[in-house]
């Protein structure tokens, strides 16, 4: 199995998505897309009068805010997804990480409802997904979660995919909107391990989103014994572009 996490910004660039679901139908049997929505929860909220902070990469997500967080993640994201992978002649299925088998609690009070991810190392592998790709669906995750007592979590998509790719022991490749993480003079580093990641990002090269995605990807490498890919929507036509992290 591969999981293919999809950044927001791809939802606003139908092009770009049209190539990216092309691409992806050669590989049907075995993706699973998680998907993000950042910029479009952002507008959400925006257009009801409440303002929304990040701390650390994260948002800020207060129970009042969770409604629009939920909608635009798991309803209108998932859904132009949904409408993109139909349209190429896929057959999706829209899904939470609750549906996927990955359970979430609360991160910190500060951050609200902000759900962090909990893999299990001892219970089996959820048969859900694989059951799914068997059937020719491909299933397209949002970024929202539920705790034990039904609560909803508002989870950064990244650490999203690398729960599922943690949970299913699949690959995981982070799809974003520029072609690889980039050095300090803007050009694509091809590698990046423990020790250059920690360098660049104390340098503050390696900032916002890209190091909470950057994070994601060194932990899930250390734990998956496996490399994983950050690149640009074509990344998976050229396997050899963007950034790979290992250990
Ligand atoms: N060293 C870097 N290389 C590339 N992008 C970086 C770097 N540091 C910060 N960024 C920023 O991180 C962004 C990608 O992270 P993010 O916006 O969270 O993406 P996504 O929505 O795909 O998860 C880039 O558009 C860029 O603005
Ligand atoms: C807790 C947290 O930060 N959640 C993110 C979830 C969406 C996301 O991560 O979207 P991208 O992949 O497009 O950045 C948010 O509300 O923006």
């Amino acid at each position: 199995m591969k999981v293919v996490k999809l950044g927001g910004s791809l939802l606003e660039q139908p092009e770009k998505l049209n190539a990216l679901f092309q691409s992806l139908k050669q590989h049907e049997d075995e993706i699973v897309l998680v998907h993000g929505g950042g910029s479009l929860v952002q507008q959400w909220l925006s257009t009801a009068g409440l303002h929304s902070e990040k701390q650390s990469g994260l948002r800020v997500s207060p129970e009042p805010h969770m409604s629009y967080i939920v909608g635009g993640l798991a309803g209108a994201a998932n859904k132009i997804l949904m409408k993109q992978a139909i349209a190429s002649g896929l057959k999706p299925i829209g899904l939470t990480l609750y549906e996927a088998g990955v359970n979430c609690v609360r991160q910190s009070e500060s951050l609200g409802q902000v759900g962090l991810c909990q893999v299990s190392s001892t219970e089996p592998v959820p048969a859900l997904l694989a059951d799914l790709l068997m059937h020719g669906y491909l299933p397209i995750i949002s970024s929202i979660g539920f705790g034990e007592n039904g609560e909803w979590f508002n989870v950064n998509a990244d650490d999203a995919a690398v729960a599922v790719a943690a949970t299913y022991n699949a690959d995981l490749l982070l799809i974003t909107d520029v072609e690889a993480v980039l050095d300090g003079s803007g050009s694509p580093l091809s590698h990046l391990n423990s020790e250059s990641i920690q360098q660049l990002t104390q340098a503050g090269v390696i900032k916002d989103g890209m190091e909470v995605k950057v994070r994601g990807a060194l932990s899930a490498a250390k734990r998956l014994r496996r490399c994983v890919r950050i690149g640009s929507w074509n990344v998976m036509n050229n396997p050899f572009s963007g950034t790979q992290i290992s250990e």
